[in-house]
């Protein structure tokens, strides 16, 4: 097995009296697509929370690419190549596709660009723009208002801008809510196709686009991690069932 591009270790959050992350020990190999999973409440936004620097652990280790990144700020992690997107849509809905992501490409060369020539720097950023277009299928929608377009299309562009960072890491929290079943069957297809050669992590309830996207699942409840395997094994794990998948999968 190839050592893990992100380690979670004994990671442990308190808000006030209430502990909600339990010790939770998790790993993500370099280009292996995990999913989290679990009842509601179990933890999984908290645990991409303090992954992306948006909450600092109370105790525990988070290591990424060889470095401790918990308590870091989110704009550190994403420059050290860890990239998130939000359960809530995160788009500047009254610009176009092309602004948006021109905007993301634009936010992640601030420092270097500062050293090339301004047309070079202008080349520069609407090709990276026009590449990013092409990878999520947007290419025709350059110039429509983003706040108009369909839900899943602005999915696709915040994937898209997730991307203008050239992350090592994506985390992606239930990027496939409140769609219907084909922009899901889209979306999942979008996001084998784009995150390749990467690490994704993806906190998601519906359990097809789970079990068919992820090589490898893990299942927390109640701020643990009960089991990590492959999809087969996670289904046949009898705890699993017990604690989750039983009443997720009869439904
Ligand atoms: N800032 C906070 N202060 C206090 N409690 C919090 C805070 N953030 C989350 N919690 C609590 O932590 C628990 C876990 O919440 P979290 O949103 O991480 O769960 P989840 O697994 O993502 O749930 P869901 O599947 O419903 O999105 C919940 O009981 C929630 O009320």
């Amino acid at each position: 097995m190839s050592q893990p591009i992100l380690s979670i270790r004994k990671l442990r959050k308190s808000f006030g009296s209430a502990e909600i992350m339990r010790g939770v020990e998790l790993d993500l190999l370099p280009s292996e697509r995990h999913a989290v999973i679990g009842p509601n409440g179990a933890g999984k936004s908290t645990l991409f929370h303090l992954i992306s620097g948006n909450l600092t652990p109370t105790s525990g280790d988070i290591i990424f690419d060889g470095q401790r990144i918990g308590g870091k700020s989110p704009e550190a992690v994403n420059r050290l190549g860890l990239a998130r997107s939000f359960q809530i849509t995160n788009i500047f809905p009254r610009l176009s596709v092309f602004e948006n992501i021109r905007l993301a490409v634009m936010g992640q060369h601030r420092m270097q660009y500062v050293f090339w020539k301004l047309i070079d720097r202008d080349r520069r950023i609407r090709e990276e723009t026009d590449k990013l277009l092409e990878l999520v299928r947007l290419k025709a929608k350059a110039t429509t208002i983003a706040g108009e377009m369909a839900y899943s299309e602005q999915r696709s562009l915040e994937i898209a801008m997730t991307l203008a960072s050239n992350p090592k890491v994506i985390l992606l929290d239930e990027p496939m809510a409140g769609m219907s079943h084909e922009e899901t069957l889209y979306t999942a297809a979008l996001i084998q196709e784009v995150t390749k050669g990467r690490a994704l992590m993806i906190v998601e309830h519906d359990m097809d686009v789970v079990f068919s996207l992820s090589d490898r699942v893990s299942v927390l409840v109640y701020g643990e991690v009960i089991a990590t395997g492959t999809p087969a094994e996670i289904r046949g794990n009898a705890a699993v069932k017990e604690a989750y998948l039983g009443e997720e999968l009869a439904q």
